[in-house]
């Protein structure tokens, strides 16, 4: 069944910082990600785990589907993170720094060992050369496991990579389609990367029209001050509304039964352009919802 909910923007919070794990509670976004990994200190993770643990147990995040980061399973603290989340009202487990398609089979199957919910979707971290040379056999891996998202970490693999992180990211632009299109071909969701900027809104703009026409679901975020952007430019526009809207009405006309190819507003329009506006009102649909 195809899901509806948007995805446009994931706020990640480090679980050490509790008055941030507080504020996510109202903030306007559709997914928050609670991390394990490198937002929080070595000798902060186990107080880290256990806070996280407590957060989501508590609830009142509404509407926003909440993600837990762990750490690696190759680190130590990597399968504890899963043991403790196990029983944890989560969507899904985020893992890092994956390479190849066993980790993620591993990691999917320390989920099963742990005692998720078969429900608990698992989404990788798209963040080290060889996870990038690696993403079809890696996206693969959707038909057998838990895999259900990708998230890319551009840091990470500028680190790894040398490629510089620059305004336009054009040096990245390969990464970006190539990671949406072994997403798409298995069914996964797909989240840019962050926008380290948090004052360049002209920039976090940019980014995000670029990873929408690029054909990411959304993008993820750093700071609250990101939020309204990100939705807004991932969100359906009127003129988007108004034209799948169009669609939708010429191909009720009776006029146009049986026909599979239509002339509106001097373009051609198919069936497949009617199923990508059915898409569009679903997802304003959603969002108005809210
Ligand atoms: C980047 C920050 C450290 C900035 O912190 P700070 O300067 O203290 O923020 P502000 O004073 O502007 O905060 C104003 C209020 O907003 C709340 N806040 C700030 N950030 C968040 C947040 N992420 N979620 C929820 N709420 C937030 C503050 O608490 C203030 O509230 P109030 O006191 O009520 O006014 C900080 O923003 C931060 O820690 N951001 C998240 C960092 C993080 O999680 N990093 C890890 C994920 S990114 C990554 O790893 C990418 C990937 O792996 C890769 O490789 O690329
Ligand atoms: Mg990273």
């Amino acid at each position: 069944m195809t899901d509806a909910r948007p995805l446009r923007s994931l706020l990640y919070m480090p679980a050490s910082n509790a008055r941030a794990m507080a504020k996510a509670r109202s903030l306007d976004c559709d997914a928050v990600c609670l991390d394990l990994e490198d937002a929080v200190a070595p000798e902060a993770k186990a107080e880290a785990r256990a806070a996280l643990v407590a957060e989501v147990q508590a609830g009142g995040f509404g509407h926003r589907r909440l993600i837990a980061r762990i750490n690696g399973l190759s680190t130590p603290w990597g399968h504890d993170d899963l043991a403790a989340l196990a029983q944890a009202p989560v969507e899904a487990v985020l893992a890092p720094k994956v390479d190849d398609s066993a980790n993620v089979q591993a990691l999917s199957a320390g989920m099963d060992a742990a005692g998720f919910a078969p429900d608990v979707k698992l989404w990788v971290m798209v963040e080290t050369p060889r996870a990038v040379l690696a993403l079809e056999r890696i996206a693969d891996c959707a038909r057998v496991t838990r895999l259900a998202g990708f998230v890319l970490g551009l840091n990470d693999l500028a680190k790894d990579s040398g490629i510089a992180q620059l305004p336009g990211r054009i040096a990245f632009l390969p990464v970006l389609t190539m990671a949406v299109l072994a997403a798409r071909a298995n069914g996964l969701v797909i989240l840019d990367g962050v926008c380290n900027a948090i004052e360049d809104t002209a920039r976090l703009e940019a980014e995000c029209v670029q990873a929408r026409e690029s054909g990411f679901d959304g993008k993820t975020l750093i700071h609250p001050a990101q939020l309204a952007t990100c939705n807004r430019v991932f969100a359906p526009s009127e003129a988007d509304i108004a034209e799948a809207e169009s669609i939708v009405a010429a191909f009720a006309d009776p006029a146009n039964v049986g026909k599979g190819a239509l002339r509106l507003n001097g373009k051609m329009v198919e069936l497949l352009h009617l199923a990508q506006a059915e898409k569009v009102l679903a997802t304003a649909a959603a969002i108005a919802a809210r």
